[in-house]
């Protein structure tokens, strides 16, 4: 199938027909200003979804709106088996988790309260909740601290708290927005064990950043939005595949004919550039188009000394697609 909605790329998905969530058409606007015109995507068990794109471009309203916290101005988001929020708010939200972008913790009272009172707002039985609260803790590596209050935690502590609460509820699906802002390294290294644990698991989630890095290490398939709109989704080779080129070869050279002449040697050689003995060729598949530049380079007597890749980042998809940077 096609994912929905799209008014960007739009990638087949081929065989894409176990979704646990699609959300189709999600609009919402804050007086004039649209936040979110049209979005649309797909999500299936055991993938994390990235939803990539610079500050503003409508990531937490998506998440907002998917999470039955923002309520749409038009759209639907439906779980397997047809639920939906219009139809049972509770059967939807009970199978939904959220960390939101803003930490929500009681900072007075102990870690571990903080997780059992998400689970009693999900109605768990007395039991169920202390398995769960001590699951969890255990699972974010704050056990040993779930007498503690959030505190006298540090920023990264807090976030793992808050994605225990999310969890607390066993929820097939979770959404993070931007969980690793204001992070150190080693507790967003912990997020991102516990986040590849639970795909394996088999949950589905949604992970919204604006650092290109964290899509790249731990999406499956990546929503591209900007201004609102979905911009291209799909697998990262499938996003790659938009560029002209994905991979750069760089040949260094150590000599050449006098007599060269480079627009001959180099005709049919698309995106060249060279800088001093350094030639970037720009190529679509490295691994079809490698043997063609060097025989292309030493039919004409050229010496190739070195030889190193470079390859095309989610940046340059941003870049290709939109026409500016996904930084500001
Ligand atoms: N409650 C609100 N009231 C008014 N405008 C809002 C509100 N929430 C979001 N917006 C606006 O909607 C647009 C999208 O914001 P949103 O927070 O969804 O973007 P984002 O992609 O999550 O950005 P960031 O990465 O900075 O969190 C922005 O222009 C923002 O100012």
């Amino acid at each position: 199938m096609r994912l929905p909605s799209m008014r960007g790329i739009e990638i087949p998905e081929d065989g894409m027909n176990d979704e646990v969530l699609v959300a189709t058409g999600l609009r919402k606007a804050y007086g004039d200003r649209v936040a979110v015109h049209e979005v649309g995507l797909a999500l299936r068990a055991g993938e994390v979804l990235g939803l990539l794109g610079p500050n503003g471009a409508g990531k937490s309203t998506t998440v907002g709106m998917i999470s039955g916290l923002t309520v749409p101005d038009a759209g639907h988001v439906t779980l397997a088996g047809g639920v939906s929020l219009a139809a049972d708010e509770a059967g939807y939200k009970r199978r939904i988790g959220l960390v939101p972008q803003d930490i929500a913790l009681y900072e007075d009272l102990p870690a571990r309260m903080n997780v059992a009172l998400f689970g009693a707002l999900y109605g768990l039985a007395p039991d169920v909740l202390k398995r769960r609260t001590d699951e969890v803790l255990a699972m974010v590596g704050l056990s040993d601290r779930a007498a503690d209050k959030p505190a006298t935690f540090s920023g990264g502590m807090k976030r793992r708290l808050n994605i225990a609460c999310a969890l607390v509820h066993d929820p097939e699906v979770l959404l993070l927005d931007e969980p690793t802002a204001g992070v150190d390294p080693q507790s967003r290294n912990a997020i991102f064990d516990n986040l590849e644990m639970l795909k394996r698991a088999g949950k589905a989630l949604i992970y919204t950043t604006h650092y290109m890095e964290e899509a790249e290490r731990l999406a499956d398939r990546i929503t591209i939005v900007d201004r609102g709109r979905v911009v291209a989704s799909g697998t990262q080779a499938q996003l790659f595949a938009l560029l002209p080129a994905a991979q750069v070869l760089q040949v260094e050279i150590a000599g050449e004919p006098a007599d060269i002449d480079w627009t001959a040697a180099l005709q049919g050689l698309p995106g060249v550039t060279r800088t001093g003995q350094r030639l970037d060729v720009a190529v679509a598949d490295l691994g079809r188009d490698a043997g063609a530049v060097l025989a292309a380079l030493t039919e004409r007597g050229v010496q190739v000394r070195g030889l190193g890749t470079a390859r095309a980042m989610l940046e340059d998809v941003f870049l290709q697609l939109t026409g500016r940077a996904l930084r500001d």
